[in-house]
């Protein structure tokens, strides 16, 4: 489809015995931002690292704008990338940075791409300031100036806000939704969901080189929404009783027995009235909610408790 840019398929990377890579498929689409989630040693940046050229894998497929990439390399110059730390030069200006690699792609109208550049992550100001005396944020914001030079049509960034201050953080999150504004599609990782949260519109969860979960923005936040947990016989009986007389609309059948209510004023006590009227016992019910983090850990563990 037009709108797939990017497609893993059974991606797999190993270093010798170490499997950092294990069967991922996944899709990345135009516009998305997309954020692969996980913890350290997960395999993010051995993932980002295949879909940028930098290593190749040890099995399975990258397609890139519809092209098999390992038969057709070319197709990873449409990828710009920053993994973890910035490769500058500290003694050089920000300006003369781009420009050593401007001048090495053989870029020919240097001089106007880079003052662009400059100007689209906030360093037009720093620009003759050498970047020993950037700040992190300016850095990283440098950095993704690097990665943007020959017009990319993806950015890949790999933890971009490590070791920033708050100030650093909000800087390259406004850049990043700024980029993917003007229609740039941007992978990120990161290790923390929260983060990522305020910038991404698809996940990917990653532990020990798999893909444990994809959904979108919405698809989360309704996951760690507040909610009531009901227990009963069965779901499927409950249901239309609590649609009847309560009027729920937003709610979701987890299993056969339990219900999920995102109705926030709904109080439980009316639940347990409404199906009780009817003769339903209700055998458990709880009040939920989780952040985002909370999620995110339970997921890993619950996976790794399915290994032991
Ligand atoms: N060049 C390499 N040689 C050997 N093992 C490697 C190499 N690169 C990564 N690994 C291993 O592969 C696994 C995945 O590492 P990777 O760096 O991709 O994880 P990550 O999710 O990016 O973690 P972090 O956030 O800590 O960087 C780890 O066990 C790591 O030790």
């Amino acid at each position: 489809m037009a709108n797939e840019l990017i497609e893993m398929r059974q991606l797999t990377k190993t270093f010798k015995s170490q499997l950092a890579v294990d069967h991922v498929d996944l899709t990345i689409r135009k516009g998305d931002i997309f954020g692969l989630i996980g913890p350290n040693g997960a395999g993010k940046s051995t993932l980002l690292k295949m879909l940028a050229g930098f290593i190749h894998p040890t099995a399975g497929d990258i397609i890139l704008f519809n092209h098999n990439a390992q038969a057709n390399p070319g197709y990873y110059e449409r990828m710009g990338i920053l993994i973890e730390q910035v490769g500058v030069f500290p003694q050089y200006t920000g300006y003369k940075n781009l420009d050593l690699i401007a001048l090495a792609y053989g870029f020919k109208n240097r001089k106007a791409e880079i003052t662009n550049l400059l100007n689209m992550v906030d360093l037009s100001s720093a620009s003759k300031t050498k970047v020993k005396d950037y700040s992190m944020g300016m850095k990283q914001r440098l950095g993704i100036a690097m990665a943007l030079l020959g017009s990319p049509d993806v950015l890949i960034l790999d933890e971009p806000t490590n070791g920033l201050d708050p100030q650093g953080i909000a800087s390259i999150r406004q850049l990043i939704l700024e980029l993917n504004k003007a229609g740039l599609t941007i992978i990120i990782s990161s290790h923390i969901l929260e983060e990522l949260s305020k910038v991404a519109t698809q996940y990917a969860i990653i532990n020990q080189g798999k893909i444990i979960e994809t959904m979108s923005k919405d698809e989360l936040l309704l996951k760690c929404e507040d909610r009531i947990e009901v227990e009963v016989d069965q779901a499927k009986v409950a249901v239309p009783i609590l649609e009847e007389w309560l009027g729920i609309k937003r709610y979701k059948v987890i299993s056969e027995r339990v219900i999920h209510i995102y109705e926030q004023q709904i109080k439980s006590q009316q639940i347990v009235k409404a199906l009780a009227d009817e003769n339903l016992f209700v055998h458990a019910i709880k009040n939920q909610s989780q952040s985002l983090e909370h999620y995110f850990l339970e997921r890993i563990e619950r996976i790794g408790e399915q290994d032991d």
